[in-house]
């Protein structure tokens, strides 16, 4: 089932629309019960008897560093397994590039975190046009700019922006799991937004590569261009695996998979083949 057509699997009610508003604090703290994790009962449908009912749909948690080809490679096993498709980077980008744009001091944890709380993020989790907004405003293209890729880590550090960020991408997963299930990409996925994810995988590859990856993707031709990019990653990927808050850690029971020498279509067949049993196992 594509995740888009509006259908339904037996059982379960499709949403119609990939767009989640991520609400107002008031909002949110009425949902804090909402249905997570997702073994969570609920009451059975009427006239379907007295037997809890369990909701269905699977979570795919997907971490790794940067250019270890999480996006890629999650957005094309959503696409083949018919589920949607969450970028929780974009998320902490987002509020880093309102950030930035206001003028506050990303070192200043309380005026990052006043940010978080004041900001409006809308995701769509369609693996084909995955988007975010900020209060209404499309922000694709802003939050990956080089300012914001160097200053993320430390809006990323602030606990109280995770916990808030944590709560919404929750929110965003519990509404998929009506509509099948969803695949999320980011670095604390497997360990603390989703641990209960039945399929979890972390990947990774030489720094080289992944810089080699990341500055074909920005377009870089020099030397200095690839060497720059390498100190940048090589000091994020410090910074997000040093943070006292949820720091990028392989989760208990993760399909660890090193890309460096693999292709796309084969870290995807790879990682289908490792979680058959898993993905067999799955309502
Ligand atoms: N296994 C791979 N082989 C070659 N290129 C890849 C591979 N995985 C990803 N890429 C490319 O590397 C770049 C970074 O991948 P991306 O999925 O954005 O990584 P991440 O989300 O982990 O930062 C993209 O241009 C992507 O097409
Ligand atoms: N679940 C997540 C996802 C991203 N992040 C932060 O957000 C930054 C950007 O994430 P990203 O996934 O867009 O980065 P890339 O790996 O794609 O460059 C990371 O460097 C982390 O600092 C995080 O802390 N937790």
């Amino acid at each position: 089932m594509s995740p888009d057509d509006g259908s339904a699997s037996p059982g379960v009610t499709a949403t119609g629309s990939h767009d989640e508003v991520l609400r107002t604090e008031q909002q949110r703290g009425a949902e804090q019960s909402a249905v997570w994790p997702s073994s969570v009962p609920v009451p059975a449908p009427a006239g379907t008897g007295t037997a809890p009912f369990t909701p269905t749909g699977l979570v795919v948690a997907v971490d790794g560093p940067g250019g270890s080809g999480k996006s890629t490679v999650s957005r094309e096993i959503a696409r083949r397994l018919g589920l949607r498709y969450l970028d929780t980077g974009a998320m902490y980008r987002a509020i880093t590039q309102v950030a930035l744009e206001r003028r506050i001091d990303i070192e200043d944890p309380s005026a990052v975190a006043e940010v978080a709380e004041r900001t409006v993020l809308t995701v769509g989790t369609d693996p084909d046009r995955p988007s975010i907004a900020v209060d209404g405003d499309n922000v694709d293209e802003q939050i990956r700019t080089r300012a914001v890729t160097n200053a993320v880590s430390a809006v990323a550090a602030v606990s109280a922006v995770r916990s808030r960020l944590v709560a919404q991408q929750r929110e965003i997963i519990a509404e998929s799991l009506a509509a099948g299930g969803i695949v999320v990409e980011g670095r604390d996925i497997g360990s603390v937004v989703a641990p209960d994810a039945p399929v979890k995988v972390f990947l990774t590859a030489s720094t080289e590569v992944r810089a080699l990856r990341r500055s074909r993707q920005l377009g870089e031709k020099g030397v200095d261009d690839v060497a720059r990019t390498l100190a940048e990653l090589d000091r994020r990927d410090a910074l997000d695996s040093t943070r006292t808050a949820d720091p990028l850690s392989v989760p208990d029971g993760a399909i660890v998979l090193d890309s460096s020498a693999l292709s796309v279509p084969e870290v995807v067949d790879e990682v289908l083949r490792q979680s058959q049993h898993l993905l067999a196992a799955t309502p």
